[in-house]
């Protein structure tokens, strides 16, 4: 399709339990060239470097969506502050029967998203511009989710105060971080616990070609979110839970 991009993707199976097809592949290779054509006049990420791009977009972005790869999952996923469309346009492509929309409160980069996913041909996303605060108060939006995603939006007990009031009871979150410590383990735990949910899973691994740490902490939703959640917009990042 296009010149100078090798996906290398030979651990895939091993790391992901999961490889794409050759549509797949292409859908990968288009977005690489959409994001950087799209770079030009957004700042929508500092890697460019195609292999670089593959591990730090695609394997990190479905990394925390492993244990969905391997069924053929077909519910609905909301990715808060996607940006340039990280995890959520990586999550479409490999999920080809769930339903993905990508939130985000900048309008210039939701238009580009709208565009490039009809370019990538993904039937299966939905676009819109908001801030996660109002959307989690909205009740067409509200408990709607079975899975969110966030990388990259702020503290890991701000985004649980985005991602919690969207999801559906037992429905769950993937928190997409570098480093964790331990103060933060104990902030989650408290702000989960007030948002009507529990950490399930927090897995470390490290990138495979850069070895760069990661973790994904996985919450789910076991309570209604209380009606006070989330605050105003603003509010959660100003004074976090925890
Ligand atoms: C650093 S970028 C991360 C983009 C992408 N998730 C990634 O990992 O590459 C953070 C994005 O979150 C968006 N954002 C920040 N706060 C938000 C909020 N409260 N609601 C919706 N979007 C928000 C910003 O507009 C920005 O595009």
């Amino acid at each position: 399709m296009t010149s100078g991009f090798a996906l290398d993707v030979r651990n895939w199976t091993e790391t992901l339990g999961w490889q794409p097809s050759p549509q797949q592949q292409q859908q990968f290779e288009a977005l690489y060239h959409g994001i950087i054509a799209g770079n030009q006049r957004l700042n929508l990420t500092r890697i460019t470097d195609p292999a670089e791009f593959t591990e730090k977009h695609l394997w990190d972005s479905l990394y925390g969506l492993r244990p969905l790869l391997t069924d053929d999952w077909s519910g609905e996923i909301i990715d808060i502050g996607t940006g340039g469309g990280f995890p959520g346009l990586p999550a479409a492509i490999a999920l080809t029967k769930s339903r993905v929309m990508l939130l985000d409160s900048t309008r210039k980069k939701i238009q580009f998203l709208q565009t490039l996913a009809q370019e990538l041909g993904l039937s299966n996303v939905t676009v819109a511009v908001g801030r996660a605060e109002e959307w989690g108060r909205d009740r067409r939006q509200r408990a709607r989710y079975d899975w969110a995603t966030i990388r990259a939006v702020g503290p890991a007990t701000v985004c649980a105060e985005y991602c919690l009031p969207l999801l559906k009871i037992g429905g769950k979150a993937v928190l997409y971080r570098g480093q964790w410590t331990e103060e933060e383990a104990i902030a989650l735990d408290r702000a989960v616990t007030i948002l009507g949910g529990e950490v399930v899973d927090v897995s470390a691994t490290f990138l495979p070609e850069s070895g760069a740490e990661r973790h994904c902490i996985t919450l789910q939703k076991t309570a209604q979110t209380p009606a006070a959640y989330p605050r105003m917009v603003g509010l959660p990042s100003q004074k976090p839970l925890g």
